[in-house]
């Protein structure tokens, strides 16, 4: 069988992260360069061609709608040639954004899958090696593609939309709590599940190769008493949109609730999310989405609500519209 061409466009995070010594917790992310990563992972030029690519060099702290567009940009001119699939390293901090972002906005069928690490690479024990090596070997598979994009860490392999992050260290810090899993990797040996069933690649209607620039979407955390006010300050410094990761199914003070009507009132999307890590935020429950103009957020959580709110924006403001998005992808 031929070997499959794959491309690693890299980005940062802990998998490219160095310390000064093997035991210590402090280390800063993006100091390895993307040949230096390839070249500490003894065979994978055996599961496919490999070509490397730095897009950025940051801890995923740092990642920005920028990078974000010049990543899917990049992905979506590679897919088009003899690219059979792409791998991402990136950090796990903001792996789910970049990921979802993709999910929506690249037009491909072939595997696009995200890697990173919750160790830096001098650690003992660095998690990132095998982690890359099982990325690839799912690049590189054809039973890979039409699942979107995916996520593999730790042997598991997540979709872009039902994958959170759920520890700040641990290395099994990614879970698909609503969904499930996509499949596994383990030692590059690939077994798959399920097929995503929402919207994305090639079945989506978002298109970002001639965007430059996502209109701001805020996100407000609710709790206890939070002050309302923040909901018209977001408007007033030009938010566009806003998300509230809500209390339980997507609740909030009553203050606030009125003050996300009378934005929406004036053409601000509302989004009621939840900070709460499973379970869906379903319309009308114990707030009056239709009279009140809001929109639940189904199952994505308050940063992905923010993405696909960002990117909805582009194409429509329609509270109607964007709720059948929200219950699409
Ligand atoms: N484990 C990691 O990758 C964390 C790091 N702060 C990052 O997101 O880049």
């Amino acid at each position: 069988q031929k070997k499959a061409n794959v491309t690693i466009l890299a980005t940062g995070g802990t998998i490219a992260g160095a310390a000064a010594s093997g035991t210590q917790a402090g280390y800063t992310s993006g100091q390895v360069t993307i040949d230096a990563m390839v070249n500490a992972v003894p065979d994978i030029t055996k599961l496919a061609n490999i070509k490397g690519e730095q897009i950025s060099n940051v801890g995923s702290q740092d990642m920005s709608f920028e990078i974000m567009l010049k990543l899917a940009k990049r992905i979506n001119e590679l897919t088009k040639g003899d690219v059979d699939g792409i791998v991402i390293t990136h950090g796990t901090d903001t792996m789910e954004e970049t990921a979802y972002f993709l999910n929506l906005v690249c037009k491909t069928d072939k595997p696009v899958v995200l890697v990173g690490s919750m160790r830096p690479s001098t650690a003992v024990s660095a998690d990132g090696p095998l982690n890359l090596y099982n990325a690839v070997a799912v690049a590189a598979d054809p039973n890979a593609a039409k699942r979107g994009v995916l996520l593999v860490m730790n042997d598991w392999v997540h979709s872009a939309q039902s994958l959170t992050k759920i520890s700040t260290t641990a290395v099994q810090t990614f879970m698909s709590p609503i969904n499930g899993l996509i499949g596994i990797s383990n030692y590059g040996v690939n077994e798959f599940y399920r097929y995503p069933y929402n919207k994305f690649g090639n079945g989506s209607e978002f298109k970002v190769d001639n965007v430059t620039a996502l209109p701001r979407v805020d996100i407000i955390y609710a709790d206890v008493d939070m002050p309302a006010d923040l909901i018209e300050a977001s408007v007033a410094k030009g938010a566009k949109g806003i998300v509230i990761a809500g209390v339980g199914n997507g609740n909030m003070p009553k203050a606030a609730l009125d003050a996300c009507a009378k934005v929406a009132k004036q053409g601000i999307p509302v989004v009621r999310s939840s900070r709460v890590v499973t379970g869906n935020v379903g319309r009308n429950v114990e707030v009056n989405d239709d009279q009140l103009g809001l929109i639940a957020s189904y199952d994505h959580n308050p940063q992905k609500s923010r993405i696909l709110l960002s990117v909805a924006l582009l194409t429509t403001k329609s509270p109607d519209a964007l709720q059948k998005i929200f219950y699409s992808y």
